[in-house]
């Protein structure tokens, strides 16, 4: 029996046979939809309409010929009938808090030719998905985290990938920043994606490796602080398998391998905003989620000697810093991101096709052409805070993970061109715990007069120390400046609870601690290509 083909767009509607239960499935090109509907006995008023599913053909995974075990043929339903025919369907099944699973279905045929037009009609389908990746390099990191990334990508990921038909190269790093020095030599050509099978350290150690090849390749001087960087077109997914996952976290929702693994397949895309941090001329970092001052720095610090206990070396650590109470001296001056339309504390979290970095992005633009290239060092006004802190923090995604599912800054956009500071300033061991503890209720971790929230296009810090070493003072005589610091942590009456912090960027220890960080808009990562 031919399938029926209805008027333009050519629908493709056929009665078809799900574990022996008729079913009426239908194939809409014109609106991008199959659907199936059970098919109950006609009733005096005619087809009742059971439950149906209907699948956008954009989140079709894989359609391929259904394996078609000899039990199944030997049943009495198809002896008397020619050899069946069937086809299977994955696709994606949203489930509660972001996590995605992948459905499968399996529709039998009654004759060969019927089972081939279906299958025929949806690869056609796929195959007009052209923004899918076909072809990955994927490092895996065995260990971040708890030590199971190999595990994650053989047994969740791999399958998918290959149900999906993506060849994946597979690269298990051996040391620290491999992955980032093969990026330099790889043919980058050949791939639609590079993945990363770890935590926010081993994504920003591919995004540095991206980044760097594509300003070398270019000839660009990434230690030119206003250097506009050549943008990258290579999409970087996170296959989520570390501590905090932060950057997986705040763009899919969750930090869920298979989820990740589904929105890779179907290439899913955000622009992302990507800061670089420097030292004078000297590139140091770049920075996509946290780049932190004090307690963050101070914990990160305080849990590299202890990576033994994989994610909770963090509470620990945490825990530690909090008792010490440190605050630290010195000087933040920033710039207003001027172009934005939100502002932190608007309440309106970043989400997928956000209108605020839309319109953002778009203002930002039109602000570049007005000021050429003087963008960078625009004449602005700068905003200078002197004082002691416990946290300097500048984040340019919300930072939501497991730990803090709402972020360090909530209402921070991913591709917006601009970064939240967050400034928490000396305050008692009870008001910092409030605000601390607040990252993991729904009030409000600004509300406190001793927290100051700004959107930023860029900021520089200098810790008082290194003020007094830079400048020409001649108060303490021949000594020399740089023994400041030591003098002043070595003397029992001094009032400073510590001379310096460092920083935490993403999750790696900078090792200076006078910085200037800039929001460049170099990369496009595939959004939950993670
Ligand atoms: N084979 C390896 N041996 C040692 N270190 C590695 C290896 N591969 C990567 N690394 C380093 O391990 C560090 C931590 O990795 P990753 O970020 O994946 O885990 P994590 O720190 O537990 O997670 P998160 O950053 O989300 O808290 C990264 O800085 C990375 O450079
Ligand atoms: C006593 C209760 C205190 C609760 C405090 C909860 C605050 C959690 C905030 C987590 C923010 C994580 C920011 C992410 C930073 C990442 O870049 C980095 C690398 O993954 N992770 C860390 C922990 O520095
Ligand atoms: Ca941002």
């Amino acid at each position: 029996m031919q399938p029926e083909y209805l008027p333009f767009p050519a629908l493709l509607c056929s009665v078809l046979s799900i574990s022996r239960q008729h079913y009426e499935v239908t194939l809409d090109p014109g609106r991008a939809l199959l659907s199936w509907r059970k098919l109950r006995p006609r009733s005096v008023k005619g087809r009742t309409r059971a439950g149906s599913v209907t699948v956008p053909l954009t989140e079709i995974v894989s359609v391929e010929e259904a394996e078609i075990d000899g039990k199944y043929c030997n049943s009495m339903k198809w002896q008397h009938m020619c050899k069946p025919h069937a086809f299977t369907v994955r696709y994606i099944k949203r489930m509660k808090k972001h996590r995605w699973r992948c459905g499968e279905v399996t529709f039998w045929c009654s004759e060969e030719q019927m089972c081939c037009h279906w299958l025929q009609a949806l690869n056609d389908a796929l195959n007009q998905q052209t923004h899918r990746p076909k072809h990955l390099l994927v490092y895996i990191n065995p260990y971040g985290g708890c030590k199971k990334g190999k595990q994650i990508y053989e047994k969740k990921v791999a399958p998918l990938f290959s149900a999906a038909g993506i060849a994946a190269d597979v690269v298990v790093t051996e040391y620290a920043n491999h992955a980032r020095d093969n990026l330099y030599d790889v043919n980058l050509e050949k791939y639609d994606g590079i993945v990363c099978v770890g935590g926010d350290g081993m994504f920003s150690e591919v995004l540095h490796g991206l980044i760097g090849r594509v300003q070398k390749d270019s000839h660009i001087d990434h230690n030119n602080p206003s250097a506009c960087l050549s943008r990258c077109s290579i999409r970087i997914g996170i296959v989520p398998a570390g501590s905090t996952d932060c950057v997986c976290y705040a763009t899919v929702g969750i930090n869920d391998p298979v989820t990740s693994a589904l929105h890779i397949i179907l290439g899913d895309c955000q622009p992302l905003d990507v800061c670089s941090i420097h030292h004078k001329k000297n590139f140091l970092k770049y920075s996509v989620s946290l780049l932190g001052y004090g307690f963050y720095g101070d914990v990160l610090k305080g849990s590299e000697n202890n990576r033994w206990l994989g994610p909770a070396r963090y509470d620990f650590s945490g825990f530690k810093t909090f008792l010490t109470h440190h605050w630290y001296e010195g000087t933040v001056s920033f710039q207003p991101a001027k172009w934005v339309i939100g502002s932190p504390r608007d309440n309106k979290p970043c989400t997928s096709g956000c209108h605020v970095c839309r319109q953002s992005s778009k203002q930002l633009q039109e602000l570049q052409k007005e000021q050429n290239c003087r963008f960078e060092h625009s004449e602005e006004e700068w905003t200078t805070i002197k004082g002691k802190f416990m946290a300097i923090n500048a984040v340019s995604l919300s930072c939501a993970c497991p730990r803090s599912p709402k972020g360090l800054s909530p209402a921070a956009h991913l591709a917006d061109g601009s970064a939240d500071l967050i400034l928490v300033r000396k305050c008692s061991r009870l008001n910092f715990l409030r605000h601390l503890i607040r990252h993991t209720s729904k009030k409000d971790q600004f509300e406190f007069p001793f927290v100051e929230v700004y959107r930023v296009k860029n900021f520089q810090f200098t810790p008082k120390h290194f003020e007094e070493y830079d400048t020409e003072s001649t108060d303490i005589g021949n000594v020399s400046k740089k023994n400041f610091a030591q003098i002043c942590t070595d003397h029992p009456s001094c009032v400073c609870s510590h001379v310096n912090s460092s920083w935490n960027c993403d999750g790696e220890t900078l090792d200076q601690t006078a910085i200037e960080m800039s929001d460049k808009k170099v990369k496009r990562r595939l959004l939950l290509m993670t």
